[in-house]
């Protein structure tokens, strides 16, 4: 198993009611806790809380009417007193993790539970920063309809100012579900007056699901994606859909709690966590900032004061009490997370080789105005599936060409191969390897403009290739092509076919050209001034979003250099794909941080190593037939769901449940648009670049409540007919399984769109040149409505990279 890191994991018990001291951390140390909870106040400060309230409930004098306004604060909790909390600053503070009142209500319809509990959380929090506490749990919004989310926000805008330096957690559950309340004495919530009730507080069943996602996505909202708040988030004992669970991975989750009636018993007695949650903790553990685990009101810690044969609860448990106790020393829920942690496997390839860059925002390599460093070429060349991908592509390319017989450029009869950028050289190794292995003869070329590429490529020439690879720094579109300095023969000694073996067949000519093609492409083909065409082209010049690295406008501009009746160009076309998606630590680096530096950040797509995103658009395909047998697509969209990519399903809350539904959905990936090479419809080299200008639109339907922050962008290329590569999620498995070259590209949106359930997302996107320079330009409308009445309720603004173009 490779070096990961181990699990940080802590004791949280939510009635805990002994002194902070360093023994008790050191009891919690000794148990095999990292952590432990502590709450900010006492149960002293709670009574007087209530105390006030009450006064102010009965106290004639105070004008509750005040109150409708929403703007009175006539009932004030006084500071906190020593009697209000044990918190001291010493050396106890770095170990623990701050619990704010559970029984606040900071939501609260009634304006004086609201009211109260803000200036609760002002106290509380203001006091643990003083102390130096730097991590704060908020218990999250109450999941009623009463609950007004915008004041529970507006109430931790606030708290974020108490401590600059502290970083709060709400604490959520996934989803709602009656049998998580936890009723609890003295909660501000039940002295609510019922005016201010609605009258139907209940929730409806499929909307639920994603209530507690919709009330934490107006938290940070209102919070403006502030990077000191984050999630807790507790993981229930009956596990939402998956889309819900699919929605959660892409937030900033560091916290996971589980409540001790969330593992079940295992045969032996011992908790134990069914495996949907099992999966989903691990998938959660894996990510690049790893959460911290919190065990709930699962065995308490042992309390240092007390001292053994003292009579207390935990050395003289109730009958009940001692059966569900562990019969072994240490904490057994602890012991199975420890256990959990074992279990996690291996990385693979792309794991590996992404590892420390998810979600990592890179700007998009520019090779062609650019020169690249060695360690750029290095890190492609790492790729254990693109290059052998190109040595088969040439390979069949080579083998077709002389099985039908095809006239070669060079008159001498060996199939002319270019690598046009050829890098560090990998490109042409491989295509000196494919032609070994077929046994054909090349005459083989590569052309390199980065001068520093080239002294390597001269190297390898030297060294590696046996001085039989003709080399040329240039520029391709500037480059005349292959070129000897040997007088060329007038008559040609075509298809690669022994001069003894074609008469033995008594031909000379392999017969599957017509005629007339073969006449005018003896004539086209026939060297001048001692310069020939290229037979196969071989270019490796795609980007993220296939076209983005400008590989039509290079094409285009070596296109007249190759064979025009018969010449291959490797790749064959590309094609660029798109869907949009929610990505809200991509938004919060690009409008907190990247803003700063460049103010058009919002407007470049970026090259980035897509993990924790959720898709928006998806749709459940069709259940395949039971029988079926052989791997099908659904197959592998599972595989998937199981890897960094995800998919979601479309169960409704009445399915909630600890099993995880059997047919995940999959994202709705549209092909932007294609480019073919050659291209017989322009004239090489081209004098404008408009035939490279492309449009398209497309509308992605939407099933669950989300909030869009950019689209997710990939490519597939044929390299050569049955041999492919592809970062598209639903076909890089059947494709080019394994490959890591490449990252996705996201083009951001300046401002979060919210997503209705149901709506349809219009996107249209635009590739953009002027002859000098390329760019893209992308626009996310949104609808609601039939098919026949569709409303706008939505739009971006019109998103254009154009100030950071890719010049030509
Ligand atoms: C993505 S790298 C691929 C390098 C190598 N073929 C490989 O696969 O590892 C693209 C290469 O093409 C070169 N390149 C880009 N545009 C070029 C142009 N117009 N003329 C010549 N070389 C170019 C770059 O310098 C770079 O070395």
């Amino acid at each position: 198993m490779d070096n990961i890191t181990p699990f940080l994991i802590g004791h949280h018990d939510s009635k805990r009611n002994v002194a902070i001291s360093p023994e008790l951390i050191l009891s919690a140390h000794s148990a095999n806790y990292d952590m432990l909870t502590f709450p900010i106040t006492t149960p002293h400060f709670h009574s007087r809380v209530l105390s006030v309230l009450s006064t102010a409930f009965s106290d004639a004098s105070t004008n509750l009417n005040e109150f409708s306004s929403r703007n009175a604060a006539p009932v004030i909790i006084d500071p906190l007193s020593p009697a209000d909390s044990q918190l001291t600053p010493d050396e106890s503070i770095s170990s623990i993790i701050g619990t704010t009142s559970s029984w606040i209500d900071l939501g609260s319809p009634d304006p004086i539970i609201a009211d109260i509990s803000r200036q609760v959380l002002r106290l509380e929090l203001a006091y643990a920063a003083f102390c130096g506490v730097t991590y704060v749990i908020i218990h999250g919004p109450r999941q009623n309809n009463s609950c007004d989310v915008a004041a529970y926000a507006r109430a931790v805008l606030n708290g974020l100012d108490q401590g600059p330096y502290m970083q709060l957690y709400i604490w959520t559950d996934t989803h709602f579900d009656p049998a998580n309340i936890k009723k609890q004495v003295g909660d501000l919530a039940s002295f609510a007056r019922r005016e201010y009730m609605l009258s139907d507080d209940s929730n409806d069943g499929v909307g639920a699901v994603f209530q507690a996602w919709q009330a934490w996505d107006t938290i940070r909202s209102v919070c403006k994606y502030s990077t000191r708040l984050n999630l807790a988030l507790s993981i229930t004992k009956s596990l939402p859909p998956l889309p819900v669970l699919s929605r959660w991975y892409s937030e900033p989750i560091r916290l996971l709690t589980l409540d001790g009636n969330t593992f079940r018993k295992n045969p032996k007695g011992y908790p134990a966590l069914s495996t949907e949650h099992q999966e989903y903790i691990l998938k959660l553990m894996r990510l690049k900032i790893q959460p911290w685990l919190l065990i709930c009101d699962a065995t308490p810690i042992k309390d240092p004061s007390h001292r053994p044969g003292e009579n207390t609860e935990s050395n003289f448990p109730s009958l009940n009490q001692a059966t569900t106790m562990p019969s072994t020393e240490g904490d057994p829920h602890l012991q199975y997370i420890r256990h959990l942690q074992s279990k996690r496997s291996g990385m693979n390839a792309m794991d590996q080789f992404g590892a420390g860059y998810q979600d990592y925002l890179q700007a998009p390599l520019q090779p062609l105005t650019v020169n690249l460093e060695s360690v750029t070429y290095e890190v492609f060349e790492k790729d254990p599936i693109k290059y052998e991908w190109y040595e088969r592509a040439t390979a069949r390319a080579l083998h077709d060409w002389i099985e039908q017989g095809k006239p070669t450029s060079n008159p001498d009869g060996r199939v002319v191969v270019a690598v046009v950028g050829a890098g560090r050289g990998p490109l042409v190794s491989r295509a000196l390897k494919a032609a070994e292995d077929t046994g054909i003869d090349i005459d083989m070329w590569a052309l390199e403009k980065n001068p520093n590429a080239y002294v390597l490529l001269q190297r390898h020439n030297e060294n590696k290739w046996d001085q039989k690879v003709s080399l040329v720094k240039s520029d391709m579109r500037t480059w005349l092509g292959p070129q000897t300095s040997r007088k060329l023969a007038t008559t040609r000694k075509t298809y690669n076919v022994d001069p003894d073996e074609a008469e033995q067949d008594g031909s000379s000519q392999a017969p599957t050209i017509p005629e007339d093609q073969n006449l005018s492409a003896s004539s086209t083909l026939m060297p001048q001034n001692n310069r020939y065409k290229i037979d196969i082209l071989i270019s490796e010049l795609l980007g993220s979003f296939a076209d983005n690295e400008l590989s039509p406008e290079c094409l285009d501009g070596v296109q007249h250099l190759l064979n025009p009746i018969h010449g291959i160009s490797i790749p064959a076309s590309y094609t660029a794909h798109f869907t949009p998606v929610a990505a809200p630590k991509l938004h919060a680096d690009i409008s907190l941080s990247m803003i700063n530096v460049n103010p058009t950040a919002a407007e470049i797509p970026y090259v980035v190593m897509l993990d924790q995103i959720d898709f928006l658009s998806t749709s459940t395909p069709p259940e395949p037939p039971t029988t079926a047998s052989s791997p099908t697509k659904t197959k592998t969209f599972a595989t998937l769901l199981s890897k960094s990519s995800r998919q979601s399903s479309g169960s409704t809350a009445s399915n909630a449940t600890s099993k995880a539904p059997a047919i995940p959905s999959t994202p709705n990936i549209r092909t932007a648009w294609s480019f073919h090479h050659p291209n017989h419809s322009i004239n090489s080299p081209p004098i404008a670049n408009a035939h490279n200008t492309r449009y398209c639109k497309f509308s992605f339907p939407v099933a669950h409540t989300g909030t869009c922050h950019g689209l997710a962008g990939y490519f597939e290329t044929v390299l050569y007919p049955g041999v492919e590569l592809s970062t598209n999620p639903l076909t890089m498995e059947d494709k080019s399984a394994g490959m890591i070259s490449w990252f996705p590209i996201f083009f951001p949106l300046k401002t979060p769109m919210f997503l209705p359930e149901g709506g349809v997302v219009d996107v249209s996107m635009w590739r953009q040149t002027d002859d000098r320079r390329v760019w893209y330009e992308w626009l996310v409308e949104m609808y609601v409505g039939s098919s026949t009445r569709r409303i706008k309720v939505g739009s971006s603004e019109l998103h254009s990279s154009e100030k950071e173009a890719c010049l030509m």
